[in-house]
């Protein structure tokens, strides 16, 4: 049976519901999946960092609080050491899920740099490095024999890059829109039964849906990413977040939703990526208010879906989570299980 061993680079919602499947179920997927699991290293801005190449703990670790740090223990430290950790780690898997930067993408995009620079393969459900770098992150990867896998940074676990990019292929595309927030979607929803914007903001928070800072969720620029990633990776763009205008849902007022809805429609933030005839892509971020019989006009909560519009197969739609702590550790589980198969199908070519 082969092995993998983690750094989780940031231990909030997600990496921690990575650590607790692992805890949970580590020995059910082993015997699914061909290969067991270990975390050897954690950092975090608030606990600091740990480094254990026997494997850590995980009930003890996902035991600690805010109020707690990794000093003190065998490894441990209560500074966050991750460009330390990650280039001297024994893992050969990197999870970073820190916080999303939409301007810059940093400090992440430092990280799977580093990560990939030492050979270690990458799982991210962080949207900037894959939004405002992954091309050349993708490069980086190849030229030093890791894989590079974020799934997550679109729809949480709902396999949408893998689904698109590897069964959709032969087809041609000529739209992709989607609801592709779970915060603004699960907000306008509960505007409609009668909550305040900020309420029903600090609800999505609680769930573990929102973004550290919700606005980006609000005014659109999660789905700017978003956009930006499915227009490169599945429409061979080069778009950056300068190309997509963004509209949030700011602006729409509990008297807006209420309305529309006494009216049959139902306002969603809706990204949009189109290629025309001559192969240019365009994309945009804007709400709408959808009628009933849109395709798009039923998904509710932190639902998300994508439809895509193709030239054989007419609009292929798919829906599922799109935000959630243990939804988006699946994200990164399955990254895990396709960088499993990469280095399996290296190896077999090997021999
Ligand atoms: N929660 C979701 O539903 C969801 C879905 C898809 C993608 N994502 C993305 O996944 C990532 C993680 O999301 P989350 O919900 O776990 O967020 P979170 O805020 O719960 O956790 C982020 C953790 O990273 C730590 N951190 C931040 N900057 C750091 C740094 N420089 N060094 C070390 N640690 C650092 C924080 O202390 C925090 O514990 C984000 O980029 C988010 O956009 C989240
Ligand atoms: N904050 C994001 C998480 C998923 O990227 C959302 O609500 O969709």
């Amino acid at each position: 049976m082969t092995h993998h061993d983690l750094a989780l680079i940031g231990f909030g919602g997600v990496n921690r519901a990575l650590a607790e499947i692992i805890r949970d179920r580590g020995e059910t997927l082993a015997d699914d999946l061909g290969f067991t699991l270990r975390v050897v290293a954690i950092t975090d801005l608030r606990l600091g960092s740990l480094m254990q190449s026997e494997g850590i703990d995980l009930h003890a670790a996902l035991a600690m609080t805010g109020a707690d740090t990794f000093a003190g223990l065998p490894g441990g430290d209560a500074e966050p050491r991750n460009h330390h950790v990650i280039r001297n780690t024994t893992a050969d898997v990197i999870s970073e899920a820190t916080f999303t930067n939409p301007i810059d993408g940093e400090p992440a995009i430092s990280h799977v740099r580093a990560a990939l620079e030492s050979g270690k393969s990458v799982t991210t459900t962080n949207k900037g490095p894959v939004a405002l770098a992954g091309a050349a992150l993708n490069r980086l990867a190849e030229e030093n024999g890791a894989s590079f896998e974020y799934e997550g940074s679109v729809m949480s676990g709902t396999p949408v890059l893998r689904l698109a990019g590897e069964t959709l292929k032969g087809l041609r595309i000529t739209r992709i829109q989607g609801i592709l927030n779970g915060t603004s979607n699960f907000v306008l929803g509960q505007m409609e039964a009668g909550k305040s914007l900020d309420d029903a903001v600090a609800e999505a928070q609680a769930l573990g849906y929102a973004e550290a800072d919700p606005t980006a969720d609000i005014e659109g620029s999660d789905v700017q990413l978003k956009v930006v990633i499915l227009a490169n990776e599945l429409l061979d763009a080069e778009l950056t977040t300068a190309d997509v205008p963004r509209t949030g849902i700011s602006g729409i007022t509990a008297t807006d939703v209420i309305a529309a809805a006494a009216a049959g429609e139902h306002w969603k933030l809706i990204g949009t990526v189109e290629r025309d005839e001559s192969g240019a892509v365009t994309a945009s971020v804007q709400p709408l208010s959808l009628s009933a019989d849109h395709p798009l006009a039923g998904i509710s909560g932190a639902t998300n879906a994508v439809a895509f519009t193709t030239d054989l197969l007419g609009t292929v739609t798919i829906s599922g989570p799109g935000a959630g702590r243990i939804e988006t550790a699946y994200a990164l589980l399955s990254d895990i299980i396709a960088i499993d198969a990469h280095q399996q199908s290296f190896a077999g070519a090997l021999r």
